[in-house]
């Protein structure tokens, strides 16, 4: 049942007499009759929901108590019930299980553990399926866009949300959730990240409840909305959230420790403990449930530290541990035997047995097309990017500025071998084919792990899959890839005057764009499986010292090199790109030599070709064959990273 009027703290202390300090005991008689839900449009129940997992008894490198296993509950025969209009507050210390129970009610629990237990959605048991379409899920920590308005964010995300809605559809809804959210003040400001500020962390907290809004969800999961917000922050989007409850939704919060003042804004407050539901109830009824089992909350005390501490298990010394777990389990016991526990297990009951039990509530899910989304996310992340000046900046910079490096090094290539004229060449393209990877690494590790984390986020929302975020974000880098690239080589190939040859420069810049696009792309693709952007970081690294090492022949020449490593040289993309690079520029090279005194030979190589025969037997034969098969590397990456990211699929649990 839907309410109008809208509160606000001050009408919340007015309306309960609450002035600042708490008087739990004589203000019980006197709080406002609560309206009655029983005909509520929705019901959410939740019936024995448990969840094991299996641990490992020792670390592993003690194998023999490592192979132990031993089974650890994490949540224990958990129910309860909640009508439309209704807010529920999950209280508990930390590690009480309050985040694991949120999961499990919203299906994102994963398949690390055994999970037991059913929900009911209007008496309807969800299937598997359903989760996703049926709950809205607000994480912990906010994941959004820092260059985007607030506006720009809801209708980038109503966009991917609701294909039929028209743009004018589209804006008169992120209008109206914003209307909702109290943010059209801040419409039109940026989000704000870690190093440029934005809204407040408040205002931040309430896009990311405005996004899960656009669809119109029946159910709202918020875990901790106010953790990092101060205290006065945190009860105005405690107020709020009970705003959108009122409006024939349900909302349940996981909340550390809340304010006295919010007491009787929670039509449902659950109390957990070691996995446990101590309590579940009305406020009134947490008071008198307490005050019956011996424990009395004193005047002036916050009632929800003092049930919380009351039903904690104090693990600092093993005395403590026993006296604490028998009281929190004396109480639970006496919970289930109450007439509230009783109730509630009869309001199940009587909306699994109703005979007209209403739909289930789905989102609004009207998704666009596969490449409607591609083309939405890869408008948001341009519109982002393009405001980060100094994201730009680094990026076309960087090569520039390895390339100054490298040119402040070698000055002027010479034709004199005993100059250095081979020994210059070959180093300039060592380092062209070794450092360009490095530098797309760079780009990849900055700027992607946000992205990832948006994409793991939207994804569980249904929005769309994580891969295609992927490719959205390599879409979206190869402008600039191409034109750092070409800044690099421009600078670099004619101040130190290499071959004087436009096509060969071409050429040259094709080859030199291959290894530090790959270099971004692996990165990504092991972003798709590994967490750690710091282990991507070293994995890349790795991998290209050894790619160099092997494929390109200047370390080792090929013919003295082991045959396992001549073949591992061909799945590098060095073997072919310094093969190309070499072509490009020594062939029809010739050298002039001022003999050394006292060295004999020293005028031995007199052309490039020379090179090319001795290190690289047939390179001029297979130069188009060496071109497709290092451009080969690129969709062959992209590939891999679909198959990453539809990895992480299974791998990211919350
Ligand atoms: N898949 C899992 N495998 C092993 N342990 C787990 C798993 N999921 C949760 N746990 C453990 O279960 C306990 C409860 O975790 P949960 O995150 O639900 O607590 P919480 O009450 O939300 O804590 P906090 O308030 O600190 O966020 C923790 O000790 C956590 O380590």
């Amino acid at each position: 049942m839907s309410q109008s009027h809208s509160y606000s703290l001050q009408d919340v202390f007015q309306n309960n007499g609450l002035n600042g300090t708490f008087k739990v005991v004589s203000e019980t008689g006197t709080s406002q009759p609560k309206p009655d839900y029983v005909d509520s449009s929705c019901s959410l129940s939740v019936k024995n929901v448990s969840y094991t997992v299996s641990e490992h008894v020792g670390p592993w490198w003690d194998l023999s108590s490592f192979r132990k296993k031993w089974t650890r509950q994490i949540l224990n025969q958990v129910s309860f019930h909640v009508d439309s209009g209704q807010i529920m507050g999950i209280l508990g210390n930390s590690g009480s299980g309050k985040t694991t129970l949120l999961d499990a009610i919203a299906g994102r629990i994963g398949n690390s553990g055994k999970l037991l237990g059913e929900v009911f959605v209007n008496g309807r048991k969800l299937k598997t399926e359903q989760f996703q379409d049926c709950f809205s899920y607000v994480l912990q920590s906010d994941s959004l866009l820092s260059y985007l308005t607030v506006e720009e964010t809801l209708t980038y995300t109503a966009h991917l949300a609701l294909r039929k809605h028209s743009s004018e559809a589209i804006r008169k809804k992120v209008a109206a959730v914003m209307v909702e959210l109290s943010l059209g003040h801040v419409a039109h400001s940026v989000i704000g990240g870690r190093i440029f500020p934005g809204i407040s962390g408040g205002e931040r907290r309430r896009v990311s409840i405005a996004s899960q809004l656009l669809q119109d969800p029946k159910v709202i999961l918020l875990d901790e909305p106010t953790t990092g917000l101060d205290s006065m922050t945190a009860n105005q989007i405690v107020v709020l959230l009970a705003e959108l409850a009122r409006r024939d939704r349900i909302v349940i919060v996981t909340i550390h420790q809340p304010r006295s003042e919010l007491f009787r804004i929670f039509n449902r407050i659950a109390i957990m403990s070691r996995g446990e539901l101590v309590f579940c109830g009305e406020p009134e009824e947490m008071v008198d449930f307490f005050s019956s089992c011996g424990y009395e909350c004193p005047e002036y005390c916050n009632p929800f530290d003092f049930y919380v501490d009351l039903t904690s298990v104090d693990t600092r010394c093993s005395e403590r541990e026993a006296a604490t777990y028998s009281r929190m389990h004396d109480i639970t016991s006496a919970y289930q035997n109450s007439e509230v526990y009783k109730s509630m297990l009869g309001r199940i009951e009587q909306s699994c047995q109703r005979a007209d039990k209403p739909m289930i509530p789905f989102k609004s899910k009207e998704s666009p097309s596969c490449m409607s989304k591609l083309n939405v996310l890869l408008r948001r992340t341009v519109r982002n990017m393009s405001r980060d000046r100094m994201g730009i900046l680094m990026r076309l910079s960087q090569n520039l500025i390895y390339g100054l490096f490298i040119a402040f090094f070698v000055m002027k290539l010479d034709k004199d071998v005993t100059k250095g004229a081979v020994q210059d060449r070959i180093g300039i393209i060592y380092q062209s084919m070794g450092a360009s990877p490095y530098t797309g690494m760079l780009n990849a590790v900055a700027l992607f792990p946000a992205l990832r984390a948006i994409a793991d986020q939207e994804s569980k929302d249904g929005l769309y899959q994580k891969w295609q975020m992927f490719l959205a974000y390599i879409i979206h880098i190869l402008p600039f890839s191409i034109i750092s690239v070409f800044i690099f080589t421009s600078f670099l190939y004619w101040t130190v005057g290499m071959n004087p040859d436009p096509v060969r420069f071409v050429c040259f810049s094709a080859v030199v764009m291959v290894p530090h696009i790959v270099g971004e792309l692996l990165t990504l693709v092991l972003l798709g499986v590994v967490q750690d952007p710091n282990m991507v970081n070293s994995g890349v690294a790795l991998l290209n010292i050894a790619g160099i090492m092997v494929g390109s022949g200047f370390l080792r020449s090929f013919k003295q090199m082991p045959v396992v490593f001549q073949w591992l040289s061909y799945l590098t993309f060095q073997k072919y790109g310094c093969e190309l690079l070499i072509v490009t520029e020594f062939y029809g090279l010739n050298f002039t030599c001022t003999p050394l005194a006292g060295l004999p030979g020293s005028c031995l190589v007199d052309s490039g070709d020379m090179i090319i025969d001795q290190g690289y037997p047939g390179a001029l034969s297979r130069y188009t064959q060496d071109f497709l098969l290092l451009y080969a590397f690129l969709p062959a990456l992209v590939i891999l990273g679909i198959i990453s990211f539809k990895i992480r699929d299974h791998l990211i649990r919350r």
